[in-house]
C-alpha cells in the first residue's frame, strides 16, 4: 500500500554480504588444524560473519548491547503480570549495573547501552542512560494506533542515531528490550507481519496467568481486526500495534546493516523488531544472528520468518538482551577459532 500524504522514513543503504571474504574464510577453515568440519556450526557462523563484516578473518572485539526501553499503554488492560512502574525501575537498575544485562554484558566484554526511547515512569538514571523518549509510553493499542506514522519513523531514527553517535566502532551489536507490555505489542506486530494467528504468538511474558493469557489474545485479535495494517510497511506495523522500543531496535538493525555490523537478535521482543526492521528493507536479514529460543510462543515463527535458527534453548525470557549477550561468547569463539588457529602447514602435521 502507497501513502502518499505520509511522512517517509530516510532508506537505508544495504550492502550484501561479501562472497570473496566468506570464500577466503571457508578455505581457510579447511586448512585449519582440525578434520573438515568438526568445529561443526561455528565453522559456518564464522563464514557468515566475514561476509557480512568483508574481513575474512573479522574478530568480535568491540561488542556492543543495546538495551532500548519503552512503556505501553497497553498495560491498562491487565495484559502484564507485573505494573508499568518496573520498567522505570529497571532502567535505575541497568543505570546501577543491577540487571541480568549488565552481568552478561560484562561477562561477554560488551559494552552495555541503555536508551530510554519512551519510559512513562520517573527514574533518577545517570550518565549511563541515553534519553531520547518519543513520548511516555505509547498509546493503548486495544483503542486505537500505539503511535502516530511521523513517531514511528522519529523512533526508528533513535536507532539509527544510537548507532552512528554511540556505537561506530562496534563490531557487533546485540539487541535487548525493557518494557512492561511489550509482548503483546511484540505479539501483535508478529501476527501482523507474519500473518499467523494470535493464538499462536502469544505467550504469558513476564507471567501471566490463564485469564490474563485469554485477555492478551483478545486484545490482539480486536486490534488487529480494528485497525488497517499494511503487512508489508514495518513503518505501518509499527504504527499500529508496535512500541518505541521496537522501532527503535529496528532502526538499530537496519543502521548497523548499512555498516556491515553483525546484529544479534535476542528474544520474543527484539525478534519483532527484527522482523518489522525486515518489513522495512529485508536486506537486514543478511545481517541477523540468532541467539536462543526464548519460552515465549511465537519465537519460532520469528525465526522461521527470518530464516534463523537459535543458537540454544535456555528457557530464558527475561529480554534485556540476555541471550544475545550470551551468544556474543560464541560468536567470538567462532571468530577467534577461525583467525587464530594454526594451519596444517603453519603446525607441521601431515594431512
Ligand atoms: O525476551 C523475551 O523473550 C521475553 C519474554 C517474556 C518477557 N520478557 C520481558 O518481560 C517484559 C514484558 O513482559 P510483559 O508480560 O509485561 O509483556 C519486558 O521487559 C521483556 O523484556 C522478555
Ligand atoms: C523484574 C523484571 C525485570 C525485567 N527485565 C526485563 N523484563 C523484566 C520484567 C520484570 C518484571
Amino acid at each position: 500500500m502507497n501513502h502518499p500524504e505520509a511522512p517517509e522514513l530516510m532508506e537505508f543503504d544495504i550492502p550484501p554480504l561479501d562472497e570473496s571474504a566468506m570464500d577466503r574464510a571457508r578455505e581457510r577453515q579447511d586448512q585449519l588444524t582440525k578434520p573438515p568440519g568438526s568445529l561443526g556450526r561455528l565453522e559456518e557462523l564464522s563464514v557468515r560473519i566475514a561476509g557480512m563484516a568483508g574481513d575474512p578473518t573479522p574478530s568480535l572485539d568491540s561488542p556492543v548491547v543495546v538495551t532500548m526501553a519503552a512503556d505501553h499503554g497497553v498495560v491498562e488492560e491487565g495484559v502484564s503480570a507485573f505494573p508499568q512502574s518496573v520498567t522505570a525501575a529497571m532502567v535505575e537498575n541497568f543505570a546501577h549495573d543491577g540487571a541480568g544485562v549488565n552481568a552478561l554484558a560484562r561477562t561477554a566484554g560488551a559494552e552495555n547501552i541503555i536508551v530510554d526511547i519512551g519510559v512513562a515512569g520517573d527514574y533518577d538514571g545517570n550518565d549511563r542512560v541515553i534519553r531520547k523518549p518519543i513520548a511516555a509510553g505509547t498509546a493503548n493499542l486495544a483503542n486505537g494506533p500505539a503511535m502516530s506514522r511521523e513517531e514511528a519513523i522519529e523512533a526508528v531514527e533513535v536507532g539509527r542515531e544510537v548507532v552512528a553517535d554511540h556505537a561506530p566502532d562496534a563490531d557487533v551489536i546485540a539487541l535487548g528490550d525493557m518494557g512492561i507490555g511489550n509482548t503483546t505489542a511484540s505479539a501483535a506486530v508478529t501476527a501482523a507481519i507474519t500473518g499467523a494467528d494470535p493464538a499462536d504468538v502469544t505467550g504469558r511474558g513476564s507471567g501471566i496467568d490463564d485469564e490474563g493469557l485469554d485477555r492478551k489474545i483478545a486484545v490482539i485479535r480486536r486490534a488487529l481486526a480494528d485497525r488497517e495494517v499494511d503487512p508489508e510497511d514495518g513503518v505501518d506495523v509499527l504504527r499500529a500495534v508496535g512500541g518505541f522500543e521496537l522501532a527503535g531496535l529496528a532502526g538499530i538493525a537496519l543502521e548497523a546493516s548499512s555498516r556491515r555490523i553483525p546484529v544479534v537478535v535476542d528474544g520474543f521482543i527484539t525478534g519483532a523488531a527484527a522482523l518489522s526492521a525486515w518489513a522495512i528493507d529485508e536486506r537486514v536479514s543478511h545481517y541477523l544472528l540468532p541467539s536462543h529460543r526464548s519460552v515465549e510462543d511465537g519465537h519460532d515463527v520469528q525465526h522461521d520468518a527470518l530464516g534463523l535458527e537459535p543458537l540454544f534453548d535456555f528457557g530464558m525470557r527475561l529480554g534485556e538482551g540476555t541471550g544475545a549477550a550470551v551468544a556474543i561468547g560464541i560468536y567470538r569463539g567462532a571468530c577467534t577459532a577461525l583467525r587464530e588457529m594454526a594451519t596444517f602447514e603453519e603446525a607441521g602435521i601431515p594431512t
